[in-house]
């Protein structure tokens, strides 16, 4: 343990949590925190996103479901600036973010899972910790050769390093902390993922099937994880194919079909519509 370790004393998400309700005008509070307006994507010919407009509720886990090839991943790719949309806009916070890049969009509050660097295999998941958030102290040339700003990166790595024990502590990783990241298990390193996109500072997060090879024991964790964060303010839009995730934690689902928004509401409501039932081919949604 280096000089400046420390262990964990407190709730890592209730301190994010504070943060960024302190961001957070009343006026923002009244709008939907993520709106999608019109929004096409077209790879050459092919049209993935074809005028798919909706809105994300500040505070809700809200579920982005459709057969295959409807167009979710797109729809994450143009959110987060992994794509450029063809057209229509995306704003988050009241900001339109349509057109920044997705570093510029992780530092506004909006962060996708796999956005983050992947973990390093050969690093220990507090190193891995240690690297997430974007913009420190530290990552400035200047402030490393000026005396009195040394002192504030050294302040500031403290105050990283206690943050990375709390919110390893409560996903429940904090003893796989001196650990390689590579020795982890697949649904670990979810785990992981979820713990370093907590500490940029996210308001949002776009979970990409999280569930998808996480064993039952570590699914109902994970969830558990989800759940006491939403309590704490965090939103989170998420694909996810397994249906009992998205019917039994999803307050609000919006189903795509061929590019567009085929139907949205209350998962009971999503549950029995028609027209969502023909889309999955006759299947039992
Ligand atoms: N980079 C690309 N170049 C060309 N076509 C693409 C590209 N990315 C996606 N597509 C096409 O866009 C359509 C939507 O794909 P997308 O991956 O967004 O669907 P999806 O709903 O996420 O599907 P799945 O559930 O199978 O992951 C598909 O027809 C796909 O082949």
């Amino acid at each position: 343990m280096s000089d400046v370790e420390t262990e964990p004393t407190a709730d890592a998400a209730t301190t994010t949590s504070e943060d960024s309700t302190e961001a957070t005008g009343s006026r923002l509070d009244e709008m939907p925190i993520l709106r999608v307006d019109d929004l096409v994507k077209r790879f050459g010919g092919i049209t993935a996103i074809d005028g798919a407009s909706f809105e994300v509720e500040r505070g809700t886990i809200t579920g982005l479901i459709g057969p295959n090839g409807a167009g979710k991943s797109t729809t994450f790719n143009c959110i987060t600036g992994v794509h450029e949309p063809s057209e229509g806009s995306v704003v988050f916070e009241g900001t339109d973010i349509t057109s920044r890049r997705t570093h510029q969009i992780a530092t506004e509050g909006l962060v996708r899972t796999f956005q983050i660097a992947r973990e390093l295999p050969e690093m220990t998941v507090l190193e891995n910790m240690m690297l997430a958030p974007q913009g420190q102290l530290g990552e400035s040339l200047w402030r490393s050769v000026a005396p009195i700003a040394r002192r504030e990166v050294v302040r500031e790595e403290e105050q990283l390093r206690q943050r990375a024990w709390d919110t390893l502590e409560f996903f429940e990783i904090d003893h796989l902390a001196h650990d390689y990241a590579g020795t982890l298990s697949g649904g670990q390193r979810k785990l992981l993922e979820m713990a370093r996109a907590l500490l940029t500072d996210p308001e949002m997060m776009l979970l990409d099937e999280p569930m998808a090879g996480v064993n039952p024991s570590l699914e109902k964790k994970l969830l558990e994880h989800v759940h006491e964060l939403q309590e704490q303010g965090y939103t989170f839009l998420l694909v996810e194919h397994d249906m009992d995730v998205i019917m039994n934690h999803c307050e609000h689902v919006i189903v795509m079909h061929q590019g567009q928004v085929l139907a949205e509401g209350p998962a009971a409501e999503i549950k029995s519509n028609d027209e969502v039932i023909e889309a999955y081919l006759g299947g039992e949604v």
